[in-house]
């Protein structure tokens, strides 16, 4: 087909793939003459979301790969990463380059998606947004739910029913080619400036080793919208640990590589995977890919039920819904169709409807004070230290050094790795909020915002209401032992041996409660349990458990009835008003049933 004389800007936000890209499809069928992928460098992301080296390695890698593809189908082309703002930015291209305008969509940022369409409109730019990140499009799931926050995986089957009889639509192939990018080095792009950018408060200064060079120039340091450089970042390649690696070509053989052993994905069952399991890990690791879109979920779904059918076809035992691996995909759903729901007050205790109100330790400023002083967009606030036992057990948490060898090695192999398995983000959130230190779940989530390649923020935050029971699950009498869980899963203690390697020695009798090992065993294993594992006492030392832990779940129990009993929400008066306190000032009873997690 001879190509029209259309200019297609396209904007790659988190869909950094070229397989199964609705939107990507659409730019294309427009058959134009001209195309220009580009990628924001937005200093939203840069400066105001907590991401730690690892994650900043996974996306550049995602980026280059991408750049690559493209170069693949076009010697001319690559991803054109534009260091600015999209709300300034892209303003700026359409006037110097006219045409059309693409993207994918989803809830995160929209606020500043609708400022760009707004912008659009006004300059006279067609702009065409696509859902490619999602099974179903997450506000048509919200709708379809009367509305209201997706609050269980019931909700979202009868949802997603009314949609497409449940069924995503079907993937879309890659393209085969690609038109011309403009020709840039004729389109004096030196005569477009850059606008001032804000660069304080860096959430990220902790992570920057050297000068921060990212926005030096619009094109980027070589004048060629290449892909920007860890160095560029401030950030040294030594501080990134993780062995997870970034990019759709490395998604697609990761999913293959699982679609291929039929056994696995027929009897995949979610509470049946071991936390403890590492190289390999016993679920799939593919959500670091869902998070940077290189790698489509509906596709996943499809691959996936193909094997199942055939499975069924042949009268094989399948696992299903909501355990096996489209049940998954279909959380993943729920938490995005909630946050539509919810809006932006969806990551955050104070004004959210859904959440219930816990008088926990460390809570964020707005709800400590009665006001809101968040910034809605990053989620970013302060928060109120009201127990020095409380901040310290927090730090020891973040830290890995607990005392706890089963949350520790967990905490670490976060810290290192970027990934941990469900089972394992189960028992360090429980420990957190409401089986063990009765810190506030916000503490919990800005950690993994942080430390995690796959942080999404509805997942995350929808995950940690879950397992504080603030939201989608409440049975907090059901708490995880940091000691018996993880053996139930490592008698021989594997996993701690890797990430906590100074219990390595320690016999297994020993391994999960290591305080209890005699003094001269301890000796002759090379570690003494002792102290807190800060400055000097860390070399041969892991330290004595920070609390004891049947006495703190105890605590934590009658707490959770407690607030329970007041039963306050976040958006209700008291909340914002901050006068919520003196509804927990009241007698604590027992709670008539407990259970801990084996
Ligand atoms: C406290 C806490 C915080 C979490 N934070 C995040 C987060 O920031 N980003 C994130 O993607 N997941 C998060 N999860 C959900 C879940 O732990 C991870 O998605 C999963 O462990 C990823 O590993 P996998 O790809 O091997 O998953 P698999 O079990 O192989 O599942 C396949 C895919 O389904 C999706 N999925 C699976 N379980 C969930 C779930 N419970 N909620 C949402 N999606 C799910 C993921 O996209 C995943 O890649 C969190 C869970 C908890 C308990």
């Amino acid at each position: 087909m001879p190509s029209s004389s259309k200019v297609v800007l396209y904007w790659h936000r988190t869909d950094l793939r070229l397989h199964d890209s609705p939107a990507l499809h659409a730019a294309l069928a427009l058959n134009p003459s001209t195309f220009i992928p580009v990628w924001t460098w937005d200093p939203h992301y840069v400066y105001r979301s907590r991401v730690g080296p690892n994650r900043w390695r996974f996306l550049l890698e995602c980026q280059s790969d991408l750049s690559k593809s493209y170069k693949k189908l076009n010697a001319k082309q690559k991803l054109w990463v534009v260091r600015e703002a999209p709300q300034t930015v892209l303003p700026k291209l359409w006037e110097a380059w006219g045409g059309n305008a693409f993207s994918d969509t989803d809830s995160y940022a929209r606020a500043r998606d609708e400022e760009v369409l707004q912008l659009a409109e006004k300059a006279g730019v067609e702009v065409i947004v696509k859902m490619g990140r999602n099974l179903f499009d997450p506000d048509e799931l919200a709708a379809k739910n009367g509305g209201k926050a997706t609050m269980s995986m019931s909700q979202v089957e009868k949802a997603a029913e009314k949609i497409n009889s449940g069924q995503p639509e079907k993937p879309l192939d890659a393209p085969q080619s690609i038109p011309d990018p403009w020709d840039w080095e004729k389109m004096k792009l030196d005569n477009i400036k850059q606008d001032g950018v804000e660069a304080e408060p860096d959430l990220n200064a902790d992570h920057r080793t050297s000068k921060d060079k990212q926005y030096t120039a619009i094109m980027g340091p070589k004048n060629d919208f290449g892909v920007p450089t860890l160095e560029e970042i401030g950030i040294q390649a030594s501080t990134v640990t993780t062995p997870h690696r970034g990019g759709e070509t490395e998604a697609l053989k990761l999913l293959s590589t699982s679609i291929k052993n039929e056994e696995y994905i027929g009897h995949f069952e979610k509470p049946k995977t071991s936390p403890a399991d590492f190289e390999p890990q016993s679920t799939t690791l593919l959500s670091p890919h869902h998070h940077f879109g290189t790698l489509s979920v509906r596709k996943v779904w499809w691959d996936v039920q193909e094997v199942l059918q055939k499975r069924k076809a042949e009268k094989k035992p399948t696992s299903s819904i909501p355990t096996n691996l489209p049940g998954q995909l279909l959380f993943r759903d729920m938490y995005f169709a909630a946050q539509a729901a919810v809006g932006p007050a969806f990551s955050t205790t104070y004004g959210n409807p859904v959440v219930r109100l816990v008088d926990w330790h460390l809570q964020s400023k707005n709800l400590a004070d009665g006001g809101s002083d968040v910034d809605t967009e990053t989620g970013d606030r302060d928060y109120s230290v009201d127990s020095a036992d409380a901040e310290e057990w927090f730090i020891r948490w973040k830290e890995g050094r607990t005392g706890f060898p089963w949350i520790d090695a967990l905490m670490r192999q976060l810290r290192q790795e970027g990934w941990i398995h469900h089972l394992g983000r189960h028992s360090v959130a429980c420990f957190l909020t409401r089986g063990g230190c009765y810190v506030s779940w916000e503490r919990g989530a800005e950690v993994f915002e942080e430390l995690l390649i796959d942080h999404e923020t509805a997942c995350n935050i929808g995950n940690w209401m879950w397992l504080s029971c603030t939201a989608f699950f409440s049975q907090f009498y059901r708490c995880y032992s940091p000691i018996a869980f993880g053996k139930k899963w490592d008698p021989e203690g594997h996993f701690v041996r890797k990430y906590c390697p100074e219990l390595a020695q320690f016999d297994k009798k020993f391994i999960y409660e290591p305080w209890k090992a005699p003094i001269a065993d301890q000796k002759k294993w090379g570690c003494r349990v002792t102290g807190d594992r800060t400055g000097s006492s860390e070399g041969q030392t892991y330290p004595k458990p920070m609390f004891d832990f049947d006495q703190r779940r105890q605590i934590c129990l009658d707490s959770m009835k407690n607030a329970y009993d007041v039963g306050l929400h976040g958006a209700d008066e008291e909340v914002m008003t901050g006068s919520w306190r003196e509804k927990f000032d009241v007698d604590e009873k027992p709670p008539k049933r407990q259970k801990t997690e084996k």
